[in-house]
C-alpha cells in the first residue's frame, strides 16, 4: 500500500486536532483512503502540549516543510495572509499539494495561488476554512454540480453566532467573546469575527465556488455584530423574527450581491434556530430547490474532520496516480464568469426600521408617506407607549422588499423630519421565499 506523507505546520487548535484524529482514526481511514497516511514532519512555532509527537521530526520553522522532499502533502494552519501565502506559493512550487484551513488566505490571495497550482498540476483545497467541520464546499462543487446556483445564504462564524445566542440569553458581549476565545473557536484577532471580516471571507470563497466567478474579497459589503442590541433583539422578536449574522451572496443581473450583515430571519425557518457555534448554509439549485448544510463551524476537531477530507481526497489522487481532480472554484478556469460584485447600494432587502419619534397624532402618517415616495410597503408597525423619559416613542417597522438605493434616501429624510429624533436603526431582513 503507498504511503502519502503529509506535513503540518502550525500546531495550534486546528493543527493539534488534525494531528490527534489522525492517528486516532489512522486505521479506518486508511480503509477509506487506500493508502496510509503518514505524518511525516511538523513544525510550528511552538509545541502542543495537546499531542504526544513521538518520533515525528518537529522543528520552528514551517519553511522546513516544504523544503522536505519526502512531503507530499502540505497542511497550512498557521493561519494569517502574509508568511501563509509565501509557504503555500513555495509549497506549490515545489511540486507538493496543499491543504488549508485558512480562508483568508483564500479569499484574498486565492486567484492567484489556484493560478500557480493550475501551472504546477497540483491540488489546493480549503474546506475546513468555510463553515469549519461542514462538507459544504464538497457539496457546492461536487454534489450539486447539475445546478445553476441562485443563491447562497448562511451563518458561517461560529464565534459570532455563539455571542449572538448568549446575549440572547442575556449575558454580556464581551465576557462571551472571552469564552469563545477559550474555546479556540475565535481568530487570532477576534474582530475579524466581530465585525464580520471572518464570515466576509467565506462568503466570498462560497459565492465562487457557487457561481463561478473569480474571488472578490475586497468588494464584498461586511457589517459586524458589535451594534446589534438587546432592545432591537426582543422587538425583532415581537415582530416573529430573530436576529441573525448572515452572509448572503445571491445572482442578479449584470453581477452579484456579496453581503454580511444581521439580518432579521422569521423565527419558524431551520435556519433562525442555528444556535451557538453551530453553523448552516443555504443553497438554493435550480433543480433541487433549498438544501441546507449544519454543524460544527469551529472547534478543534470538527475543523479537522474537513482537513483531513481534504488530505484524503489528495491522498486518493496521488495513491492513484491520478491526475483528475475537481477544480479549484468547482468550475473549469476558462469557464469562470466575469460577473461583477454589486455595490451595497444595488441590493435589494426588506429592513426593520427603529426610529424615536414625537408623541403626537399624525407622525406615523408622516413617516408612511416618507417611504411611500420611495416604493417602500410597510409589513407591519409597532408603536410602543412612550418608555423614553423625553416623551418620545419608539416606532419599529418592518418593510417589503426594495432596493437599498430608495431605502438610504428614505432614512435620510425621515432623520431631517423634525417629528424624528436621531438616527434610524435599520436592519436588513429576509425570509428565502
Ligand atoms: N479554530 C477554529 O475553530 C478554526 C476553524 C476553521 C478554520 N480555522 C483556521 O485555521 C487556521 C489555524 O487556526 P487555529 O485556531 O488553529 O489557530 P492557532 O493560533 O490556535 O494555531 C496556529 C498555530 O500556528 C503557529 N504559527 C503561526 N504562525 C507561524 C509561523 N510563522 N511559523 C511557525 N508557526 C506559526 C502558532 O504558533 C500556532 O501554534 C486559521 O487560518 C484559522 O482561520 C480555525
Ligand atoms: N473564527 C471562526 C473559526 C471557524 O472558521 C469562527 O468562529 O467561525
Ligand atoms: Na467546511
Amino acid at each position: 500500500m503507498k504511503d502519502v506523507r503529509v506535513g503540518i505546520c502550525g500546531l495550534g487548535t486546528v493543527g493539534g486536532g488534525t494531528f490527534n484524529v489522525l492517528n486516532r482514526n489512522a486505521s479506518l481511514i486508511e480503509g477509506r483512503a487506500g493508502c496510509t497516511i503518514r505524518i511525516g514532519r511538523v513544525a510550528s512555532r511552538r509545541q502542543n502540549d495537546r499531542i504526544e509527537l513521538g518520533d515525528i521530526p518537529f522543528s520552528n520553522d514551517i519553511f522546513d516543510v516544504v523544503n522536505d522532499p519526502d512531503i507530499d502533502v502540505v497542511v497550512e494552519l498557521i493561519g494569517g495572509y502574509d508568511v501563509a501565502r509565501e509557504l503555500v506559493l513555495a509549497a506549490i512550487e515545489n511540486g507538493k499539494h496543499v491543504v488549508t484551513a485558512n480562508k483568508a488566505l483564500i479569499a484574498v490571495h486565492g486567484n492567484e495561488i489556484f493560478e500557480a497550482a493550475e501551472k504546477k498540476g497540483v491540488i489546493v483545497a480549503y474546506e475546513a476554512g468555510v463553515a469549519g467541520g461542514i462538507p459544504v464546499i464538497k457539496a457546492i462543487r461536487e454534489g450539486l454540480v447539475a445546478n445553476r446556483i441562485d443563491w447562497i445564504a448562511g451563518i458561517i462564524n461560529g464565534t459570532g453566532n455563539f455571542i449572538l445566542t448568549e446575549m440572547n440569553a442575556g449575558r454580556e458581549f464581551s465576557d462571551v467573546l472571552k469564552q469563545a476565545q477559550e474555546l479556540g473557536y475565535a481568530e487570532a484577532d477576534p474582530t475579524f469575527d466581530v465585525e464580520g471580516i471572518d464570515a466576509a471571507h467565506k462568503l466570498t470563497i462560497l459565492a465562487s465556488a457557487g457561481f463561478g466567478v473569480p474571488l472578490q474579497f475586497e468588494r464584498a459589503y461586511t457589517e459586524g455584530i458589535s451594534k446589534v442590541t438587546p432592545y432591537d433583539i426582543k422587538h425583532a422578536e415581537m415582530l416573529g423574527y430573530r436576529i441573525k449574522h448572515l452572509g448572503i451572496a445571491r445572482r442578479r443581473e449584470g453581477g452579484i450581491e456579496l453581503r454580511v450583515h444581521p439580518t432579521l430571519v422569521p423565527k419558524e425557518l431551520l435556519i433562525a434556530q442555528v444556535d451557538g457555534v453551530l453553523n448552516a448554509v443555504l443553497v438554493d439549485g435550480d433543480a433541487v430547490g433549498q438544501t441546507m448544510y449544519y454543524g460544527a463551524g469551529a472547534g478543534d476537531e470538527a475543523t479537522a474532520s474537513a482537513v483531513i477530507a481534504d488530505i484524503v481526497d489528495v491522498a486518493r489522487a496521488v495513491s492513484h496516480g491520478s491526475t483528475q481532480r475537481v477544480p479549484y472554484l468547482g468550475f473549469e478556469p476558462s469557464a469562470l464568469e466575469d460577473l461583477p460584485v454589486l455595490p451595497v447600494e444595488d441590493i435589494y432587502s426588506a429592513y426593520y426600521l427603529r426610529m424615536q419619534a414625537e408623541d403626537h397624532p399624525g407622525v406615523l402618517a408622516k413617516i408612511s408617506s416618507v417611504l411611500s415616495e420611495h416604493g417602500i410597503n410597510i409589513e407591519s408597525v409597532v408603536q410602543k407607549e412612550s418608555e423614553l423619559s423625553n416623551g418620545k416613542i419608539p416606532v419599529i417597522m418592518l418593510t417589503h422588499t426594495v432596493q437599498e438605493r430608495q431605502m438610504n434616501q428614505a432614512i435620510a429624510e425621515l432623520e431631517a423630519l423634525a417629528d424624528i429624533d436621531g438616527p434610524v436603526v435599520r436592519i436588513r431582513a429576509e425570509n428565502f421565499s
